[in-house]
Parts: structure tokens; sequence; C-alpha cells
């Protein structure tokens, strides 16, 4: 019988790491072959399975990502910019498919994945549920049968350990809809409101952060006329519906030519 896919997972301690790694133990798709954390992590050399306060699963964690790496079919790795980076040459250098789910990227960060990207499958989102990629392609639509009379705001609302803003998932869904009226985000985006901003500027895309508590992740898009309002959202109530978004694009990447993708190629919206 042939073996199952083997994925490894970086940033295991955290919060999506975690979940990946059950995520992984629990599929009969993929078996999991190596977790992955920073040098000097009190986690290394550990059963991740243990470190995790369970039973053993067979797998130590690991400081050294290369060597984990070689052993892989996929690596899921939702951790911080710089660590992406660097990860992104290891897994092209080990043809592993790299499955990105770090948010917070500049433009030149994300830049920096294009040489790793001709050797290996890169799948790269900013949210990997297949509501959110969704709520992507309706929100590209209504606001292209909208016009510039609907201003468009962005709401979203996170755990208060976040780190980044706007979101991921708020980025891809300014870009949606920036897409949808015909215009680069880069051009109409308004975030970070404070003080005398003077009146809203007809076409823009605004943005609004929200930090507290466990939130897991909500987003609105709202669309607001004289006299009327659309508002469409998308509620995360459990971190698994990113974390299997992730495995099935490491398990879509598999058969796929070196490159750059996201969710809508691999959920084929
Ligand atoms: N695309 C999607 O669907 C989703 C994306 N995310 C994104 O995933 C990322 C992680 O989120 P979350 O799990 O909540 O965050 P956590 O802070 O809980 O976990 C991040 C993990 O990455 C590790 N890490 C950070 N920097 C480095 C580094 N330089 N080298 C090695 N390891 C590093 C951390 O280790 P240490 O603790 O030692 O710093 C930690 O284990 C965020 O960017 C978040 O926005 C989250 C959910 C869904
Ligand atoms: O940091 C998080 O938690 C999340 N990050 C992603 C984002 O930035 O949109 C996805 C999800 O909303 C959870």
């Amino acid at each position: 019988m042939e073996e199952l896919p083997g994925i490894v997972i970086t940033g295991a301690s955290g919060r999506m790491g975690q979940m990946l790694i059950k995520t992984v133990l629990e599929s009969d798709k993929a078996r999991l072959v190596g977790a992955v954390e920073r040098e000097g992590h009190d986690w290394i050399g550990q059963d991740v399975g243990v470190a995790m306060g369970g039973a053993a699963v067979g797998v130590s964690v690991t400081d050294k990502p290369l060597e984990a790496f070689v052993k892989a079919h996929a690596v899921i790795d939702f951790t911080a910019p710089a660590a992406t980076i660097a990860f992104s040459k290891l897994a092209a250098q080990a043809r592993a498919v790299h499955v990105i789910g770090t948010t917070g990227m500049t433009d030149e960060e994300i830049a920096q994945l294009e040489p790793a990207s001709h050797h290996a499958v890169i799948v790269r989102a900013g949210n990997m549920s297949l509501g959110v990629n969704l709520l992507t392609q309706l929100t590209k639509k209504v606001a292209a049968a909208l016009d510039e009379d609907f201003d468009i705001e962005i709401i979203e609302s996170h755990h208060h350990h976040k780190v980044d803003a706007p979101s991921g998932t708020a980025l891809m869904l300014g870009e949606a809809a920036a897409e949808g009226r015909g215009v680069a985000l880069n051009d109409v985006r308004d975030s970070g409101r404070d003080g005398i901003t003077g009146a809203r500027k007809k076409g823009d895309i605004g943005f609004t952060a929200i930090r507290g508590g466990d939130i897991v992740g909500e987003h609105d898009v709202l669309f607001a006329a004289a006299g009327e309002r659309i508002i469409l959202r998308h509620m995360a109530t459990d971190r698994a519906i990113f974390a299997r978004g992730a495995l099935k694009a490491a398990l879509w990447g598999q058969d796929k030519m070196p490159g750059q993708y996201d969710m809508l190629d691999v959920l084929g919206l």
C-alpha cells in the first residue's frame, strides 16, 4: 500500500500550529512526519503529542527545519513573516509543497517568496476556510453590481493576541471589492482613521480592526448608501476550519507544477 503524504507543521506550539497537528493526526489522508519550533523553545526534543498535553505520537519537535522538510511532502506554515520567508527557501530546497497561512506580510516580503515558487508549489491565503473564500467571490459580485454611491467598509474582529491589522482576510475581502469595482486597492485603501480625518472620500474602501478576548475571527463587508445597507458576514467560531483548508491545500498541491497558488485554486471557486 502507498504511504500517505507526510506533513510537517511549523510553529508547532502556536494556536494554529497545535490545531494543525491535531487535524493531521486525525486525518486518514495524511500523516504527521515533523513538528518545527524555533531554537531554544522548551518543546524542542519532546514528543509533540506529549508537549500538547496528550499521548505520545512518535514525532519529536525539532529546531532543524530542513532536516524535517526533506522527509515531507508538504509543510504547513502559520507563523510570522520572517520565519515564512526563511521556510520558503528550505521547502523549495526539499521540493515540498509550502502552504502559507501567515498574515501581515508586506508586498516586499511577499515578493521574497518568488524565487522559491520556481522550484516548489506555494499555496498562500490570508484565510484558508471555504466560507471566507466563497465570501470573497460574493463581495466581488456585489461590488461590481453597485456604484460608488455605496461606501464599502470592511470590519474585522479578532482575539487580543493578534499582532497584524488589518487581518489577512480583511485584505482579501478588500482586494475582492476593489476588483469588482475595477480599481486597485492600494489607490482606495483607507485604514486607521483617527482624529480630524475629513469627510469620507467617495470610492474609498475603509478598514476597521477590533481586537478583544478570544474572538476567533469575524468579518463584515458593509455596503452603505443613502437609505439602505447591505452586510455580508463571515463568523469563524473554530480554528479547525483554517486547519482543514490548509490540509486540503497541502494534498491538492502534490501533483501541481511549481508556482504560486491560492485557496480559490484549491477550492475551484
Ligand atoms: N490563513 C489563515 O487561514 C489563518 C492565518 N492565521 C495566521 O497564522 C499566523 C499564526 O497565528 P497564531 O497561530 O494565532 O499565532 P501564534 O503566535 O499562536 O503562533 C505562531 C507560532 O509561530 C512561531 N514563530 C513566530 N516567529 C517565528 C520565527 N521567526 N521562527 C520560528 N517560529 C516562529 C511562534 O513561536 P514562538 O512562540 O516561539 O514565537 C509560534 O509557535 C498569524 O499570522 C495569523 O494571522 C491564523 C489563523 C488562520
Ligand atoms: O490571527 C488570526 O487568528 C487569524 N488570522 C487570519 C487573518 O489575519 O485574517 C485568519 C483568521 O481570521 C484568524
